[in-house]
């Protein structure tokens, strides 16, 4: 059996919301396999590619469940990011400052117990969420009209 398989095309709108399947294009032609997760298994019915079990063991398959979870990720940093806006909003209002030493130690500290418990790398975790508070202090910044943000160069602002 030819088992080499195309990579998948997603089918989701890059617009975001609830995503429940994809569609991939295999090699002899086939198209439209639909494929949906549960409880992180590909069941892909009647697929060829399909291991004994039901779940997907090639390449494609697991790109294409690959796909599915950086769409996740991609909906939750909008919605992070959405809310931080509103934060933003809050602060300007009552006067609070953008940058919140205590909750971002709290942030990164949630982070990293999280990391541990679940066998993820807590540098890789530390770094991640310096980039997701970095990106929420810029968004508050232009909502506050302030200027929270470490100097490109290090120095003081
Ligand atoms: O909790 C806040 O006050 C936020 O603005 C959110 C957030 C975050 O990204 O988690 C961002 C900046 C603050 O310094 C602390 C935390």
């Amino acid at each position: 059996m030819n088992r080499s398989v195309d990579y998948p095309s997603a089918t989701r709108s890059r617009r975001g919301g609830a995503y429940r399947s994809t569609q991939w294009t295999s090699a002899d032609g086939t198209e439209g396999i639909p494929v949906t997760i549960d409880r992180g298994l590909m069941q892909i019915p009647g697929d060829p590619h399909s291991g004994p079990d039901g779940t997907v063991d090639d390449l494609a398959g697991l790109r294409a469940a690959l796909d599915e979870v950086d769409f996740r990720l991609l909906d939750a940093v909008r919605d992070r990011v959405e809310l931080c806006r509103r934060v933003g909003a809050v602060k300007a209002r009552t006067d609070v400052p953008v940058v919140q030493p205590g909750r971002m130690d709290l942030v990164h500290r949630r982070a990293r117990e999280y990391a541990e418990d679940n066998g993820l790398s807590t540098a890789f975790v530390d770094r991640l969420f310096d980039l997701l508070i970095d990106e929420a202090c810029r968004v508050e910044d232009t909502v506050t009209g302030t200027g929270s943000r470490p100097r490109e160069d290090g120095g003081p602002r």
